[in-house]
């Protein structure tokens, strides 16, 4: 299973993080966030952590040419496209980085949101939901009603996150089978800045998942 931490800020967490099990390591280019990184910053964080983990870039509604100049100087490996963009966005991305994964991240309120989500399913390599706030975009520690997504299953790989913390997991794990879980504040001792012995707890409580 994937497991994604989210929001590093660091070289040092990030590689304390993943030498703890994280496959996948987020970063936050979306300004209004407090975990943001701006690009001289990700320049310098991202490619040391392409060498322990696969590295995300979280962007909302930016341009093609601008995620693509992003990649180009940080050689992300994922991009995670967490607003409102359409199918034909994601398309064009596709051309412009053939050798990167996409995710498209939807924020679920309603049954068709499931729906509305899976019409990516053919324009991008994974999809991940996230819970919705009025107020933030993401890294808000709300989470899903993993009841309502008893029946989600997408022919492409998913991930769940929203609110997912080490106390919470084995819960949520019980009920759903992601491919992959994604955490931000769920670890952390502020944003940003991750709380280790939470990482740690999160990886001892799927010990027995990840086998
Ligand atoms: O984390 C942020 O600050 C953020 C800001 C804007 C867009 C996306 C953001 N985070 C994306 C993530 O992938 C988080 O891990 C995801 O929202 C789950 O967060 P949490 O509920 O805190 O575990």
């Amino acid at each position: 299973m994937r497991i994604k931490i989210c929001g590093i800020t660091t070289i040092e967490q990030g590689i304390e993080i993943a030498q703890m099990g994280a496959t996948d390591l987020g970063f936050i280019c979306v300004p209004s966030s407090p975990r943001y990184l701006n690009l001289t910053q990700l320049a310098a964080i991202v490619p040391p952590l392409t060498e322990v983990a696969n590295t995300v870039g979280v962007f909302a509604d930016f341009s093609v040419a601008t995620i693509a100049h992003v990649v180009a100087l940080t050689s992300l490996d994922t991009v995670q496209l967490h607003g409102t963009e359409s199918i034909e966005f994601c398309q064009e991305l596709r051309q412009a980085l053939p050798e990167t994964e996409i995710i498209k991240v939807w924020r679920i309120r309603t049954n068709s949101d499931l729906e509305l989500i899976q019409t990516y399913n053919h324009v991008v390599d994974g999809l991940l939901l996230d819970a919705y706030h009025p107020d933030a975009l993401g890294g808000t520690g709300q989470t899903l009603d993993w009841q309502q997504l008893s029946d989600f299953a997408p022919p492409i790989p998913w991930l769940l996150a929203g609110g997912l913390t080490p106390d919470n997991i084995d819960t949520a794990l019980s009920q759903l089978h992601p491919d992959g879980i994604d955490l931000s504040s769920g670890v952390e001792v502020s944003p940003g800045r991750k709380n280790l012995d939470l990482v740690d707890r999160l990886f001892a409580n799927l010990q027995s998942r990840l086998g």
